[in-house]
């Protein structure tokens, strides 16, 4: 069946890390999305034109670059995996996502005193990220070997394939259970929605669009929070720094309580505790904070 013109094609992982809350996400944005069955790889969103094309993460790059698919949700990872390999990139990364967060790591036995990158030369290192990888050891001027395995890399070292592993970390958990531990950061990513560089038609444009405003608007929800607090008019200076990425907070004056006004404000960054009583300690009170529903700005 060849793809509906009318409609956009968004890639996401069909089962893994990413699946369940890039669903969750286009949930979020308002999309009813219905999927043959478990087996399925395409799903339909029945109050928008876009198809969900469900396939391997690896694969995500290769689709959204050839035009296949407009858009696509995939780690920072992947993409710049694909990205080393193909100097004619044809992807825009166009939003962080939030989820997925995770960290490529080089990885030694516990048994190794490891206490220095150059213990890497001339060693064998197994990963699935080889160009992340080699692009690493070059500037810290290091040569090593480097094995590239598919998966099930954290057991390189013990059927002998290689001595260090360099793979995704999140919890460590992983690493642990296989007797390696952390020696080295080598690339930080999460989850982030990709847009292809192919051209695209007007009206193909504008749906895009629509659902990049959507999905930009639950991104900032998720982090941001609404404030109402009461204060003295005199504190507005010092509150007003305090409330974290807040823009123009509007400011009321409260009924037969001279002096006193009442300020709302959309903050843009987590509300910490902390953030609530440096708050008190400048005179507010009465602070209350809220969830945001929905927003678009
Ligand atoms: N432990 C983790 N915590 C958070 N995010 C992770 C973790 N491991 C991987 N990720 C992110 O999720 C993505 C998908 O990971 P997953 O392990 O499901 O991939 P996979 O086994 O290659 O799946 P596929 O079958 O689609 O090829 C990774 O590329 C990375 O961006
Ligand atoms: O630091 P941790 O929290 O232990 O997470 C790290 C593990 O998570 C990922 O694999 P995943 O569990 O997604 O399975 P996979 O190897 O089958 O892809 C990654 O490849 C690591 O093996
Ligand atoms: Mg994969």
């Amino acid at each position: 069946m060849s793809p509906d013109r009318n409609r956009i094609h968004l890639a996401v992982q069909k089962s893994g890390r990413l699946s369940e809350e890039s669903l969750s996400l286009l949930k979020g944005a308002g999309l009813r999305l219905s999927r043959g069955g478990k087996s399925s790889l395409s799903a339909r969103a029945d109050n928008y034109p876009l198809d969900l094309m469900l396939v391997r993460d690896d694969d995500i790059p290769t689709f959204v670059a050839d035009g296949v698919c407009e858009l696509g949700i995939v780690g920072q990872n992947v993409l710049e995996e694909y990205a080393l390999g193909q100097p004619d990139r044809r992807i825009e990364e166009v939003a962080r996502l939030g989820f997925g967060r995770c960290s490529l790591k080089i990885a030694a036995p516990d048994s190794l005193n490891f206490f220095k990158l150059k213990m890497l030369e001339g060693q064998r290192i197994a990963t699935s990220y080889p160009n992340i990888l080699r692009r690493f050891l070059d500037t810290q001027g290091i040569s090593a070997d480097i094995v590239t395995m598919r998966g099930a890399v954290e057991l390189a070292p013990r059927l002998g394939i290689a001595r260090f592993i360099c793979d995704l970390v999140s919890t460590g958990a992983t690493l642990d259970a296989n007797g390696l531990a952390p020696v080295a950061d080598v690339f930080d990513s999460e989850a982030v929605m990709i847009r292809t560089l192919k051209p695209v038609d007007a009206p193909h444009r504008a749906k895009m669009d629509g659902l990049l405003t959507r999905i930009g608007g639950v991104i900032a929800t998720q982090e941001s929070k609404y404030i109402v607090l009461n204060a003295p008019e005199s504190a507005l200076p010092a509150i007003s720094k305090i409330l974290p990425g807040a823009e123009a907070p509007t400011v009321v004056p409260l009924v037969g309580r001279p002096g006193q006004v009442a300020v709302q404000a959309v903050c843009q960054e987590s509300v910490f505790w902390e953030t609530l009583e440096r708050l008190k300690g400048a005179g507010a009170s009465a602070i209350l904070v809220m969830p945001i529903e929905k927003m678009m700005m």
